[in-house]
């Protein structure tokens, strides 16, 4: 049998549904506003979804995309989020999108954080669509339970944070709790049973700074979970 005849599998299945879903909120905000802001997730979850995404018909040269967070690495390292959206989804039709970039040419993301909101500063607020990701640490964004900063990420109205995370080996850039509510959907993105248990104990409890993707169980949050 062809891989061609294989069927989808519940990740793949997960993907065509969310891109479905993304593309529908899209061209309804597109219909009665001239730009529409998507906000994705790095990591590895989402590379089906944008992929899908990424074929769908709409108007794709008035949608501008950004990140909910940033590694502050060079925009071709391999773990930099902006590569994967540049590699996954900014192709087929969604090539014609404008990428908005977190990172400067500055050498710290604390140094960059001032370019980077006047950048998020123009763009059309509120976003149409957030989608989230989540780490087994309950870490959404930048977000993370050791972010030294993640009192501040949580309460400031600024745009966007640096981050320093002791668990993490990248210095990075996040959107504040603030500017993540700041749209009209919110989709949460995520497969396993692993992650799946940690968004039961997230949904189980009330301690932000334990499990940070807390702060956005009540937005309200469309959950999209595939084994
Ligand atoms: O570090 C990050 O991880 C999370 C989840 O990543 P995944 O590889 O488990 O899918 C992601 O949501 C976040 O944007 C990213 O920077």
């Amino acid at each position: 049998m062809s891989s061609e005849q294989l069927s989808p599998s519940p990740r793949e299945q997960l993907a065509h549904q969310l891109a479905q879903t993304v593309a529908t909120a899209l061209r309804e905000d597109l219909s009665s506003q001239d730009r529409a802001l998507l906000i994705v997730s790095g990591g590895s979850t989402p590379v089906p979804f944008f992929e899908a995404l990424s074929r769908e018909t709409l108007p794709w040269d008035r949608v501008d995309v950004t990140l909910a967070d940033e590694r502050w690495v060079a925009a071709e390292a391999d773990d930099s989020n902006a590569r994967l959206v540049r590699k996954h989804l900014l192709i087929n039709r969604a090539e014609a999108a404008t990428f908005v970039p977190l990172t400067t040419e500055h050498d710290t993301p604390e140094e960059g954080t001032d370019e980077v909101a006047q950048r998020l500063k123009g763009l059309s607020w509120p976003a149409s669509v957030v989608i989230l990701g989540m780490g087994g640490d309950g870490h959404t964004a930048s977000l993370f339970p050791d972010s030294r900063e993640l009192d501040l990420a949580l309460s400031t109205d600024a745009h966007v944070v640096a981050v320093r995370t002791p668990s993490q080996p990248q210095a990075r850039i996040t959107l504040s709790a603030e500017r993540l509510h700041h749209a009209r959907r919110h989709y949460l993105h995520l497969t396993g049973d692993d992650k799946r248990a940690v968004l039961g104990s997230a949904m189980a409890g009330d301690n932000v700074r334990e499990l940070p993707i807390r702060a956005f169980l009540s937005c309200p949050l469309a959950v999209y979970w595939a084994p």
